[in-house]
């Protein structure tokens, strides 16, 4: 057996440390209200007004925290999704926002259209083979070239395809190429899988699928190899940067995708969150310890970047362990 010596250098001897530039914070900005409202399936999370965003992203940017990633709450939902590109819309009034208070913060943007859409369906419906409703790919391309095309105007920084289109990364690259967005980066929610860990997000971004399930385009919990497929195809696309979503149970995934050399995301989702948060609020596991805990797993198995509900939390406690 090897002996672990030097326990009192335990700093020195540690491989991976959690670094506030590691962590991208999700706000959600609601169109429908005029004051912050808790979501209630993610204690400790709030959905915003668009006249608070500057406020939130100042204080989060005073706690170290660089880079926020924003979802919209709309005030009307089309099957086109207007809502989405319409240049006053929720997200692209809420990017001004954080650039007017904090023009040094990092804005990521999430580019779909289950928020905006009367049906929850993340692009344009139609029917597939078997006749139900469901989400169609090449219709669906063009809708998120100008979605991210708006959030580019109005001044995102790094825009975050999550729908899992087949082209979608090609498709936005040459829409921000030709109207002038060439230093605008993508990040591709590139490895998303069809987990049952995205319900409390769905409550608080109102985008519950009312017409199935996303299993036509998300990919199989059991299908490691296709999700490291999923994120090479990405690659081939020219993603700048690539994400597994859920982080916590697919980290063999994610350890798998680091080979490709770009950046990887591994978004902590709001099921990961809200287990965590549920136990810890009836005190049978240590809130801190354990959302450390499933953080430095993350980095450990590879993630340069970590999109976290914990992230203003987590500021905090890297500053109490420094004192
Ligand atoms: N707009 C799609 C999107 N972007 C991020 C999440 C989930 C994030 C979370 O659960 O925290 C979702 C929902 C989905 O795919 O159903």
């Amino acid at each position: 057996m090897r002996r672990l010596r030097g326990r009192h250098l335990l700093p020195l001897l540690t491989e991976h440390h959690l670094n506030k530039k590691d962590l991208i914070a999700p706000i959600f900005v609601d169109q429908t209200i005029t004051v912050p409202r808790p979501i209630e399936t993610m204690p400790g999370q709030n959905r915003y007004p668009v006249s608070a965003v500057g406020e939130v992203a100042t204080r989060l940017f005073r706690k170290g925290i660089w880079a926020l990633l924003l979802f919209g709450v709309p005030e009307v939902k089309d099957p086109e999704a207007s809502g989405a590109f319409d240049p006053n819309g929720v997200i692209q009034q809420a990017v001004r926002a954080v650039k007017q208070a904090v023009p040094a913060m990092v804005v990521l943007t999430d580019v779909c259209a289950c928020e905006y859409t009367s049906s929850g369906i993340c692009g344009i419906g139609g029917p597939n083979r078997c006749g139900e409703v469901d989400l169609l790919n090449d219709p669906s391309l063009a809708l998120m070239a100008d979605i991210a095309v708006s959030h580019a105007e109005a001044g995102a920084d790094i825009v975050a395809p999550s729908c899992m289109l087949d082209g979608m990364v090609i498709t936005i690259r040459h829409a921000l190429d030709q109207a002038g967005f060439q230093d605008v980066l993508i990040l591709s929610y590139s490895t998303k899988f069809a987990s049952a860990l995205y319900g409390p997000f769905r409550d608080a971004a109102d985008s519950s699928c009312f017409c199935g399930d996303r299993t036509s385009y998300q990919i199989n919990p059991a299908n490691g190899r296709e999700g490291y497929m999923e994120s090479r195809l990405d690659v081939d696309e020219g993603a700048d940067m690539l994400m597994v979503k859920p982080a916590g149970f697919y980290l063999d995934v994610l350890a798998s995708i680091t080979d490709f050399g770009l950046p990887v995301a591994a978004y902590q989702v709001s099921g990961e969150y809200a287990l965590i948060m549920a136990a810890a609020e009836n005190g049978w596991i240590n809130k801190k310890a354990v959302a450390m805990e499933s953080l430095i797993a993350i980095k450990r198995a590879g993630a340069d970047l970590i999109i976290t509900y914990f992230a203003e939390d987590v500021a905090g406690w890297l500053d109490e362990d420094c004192e």
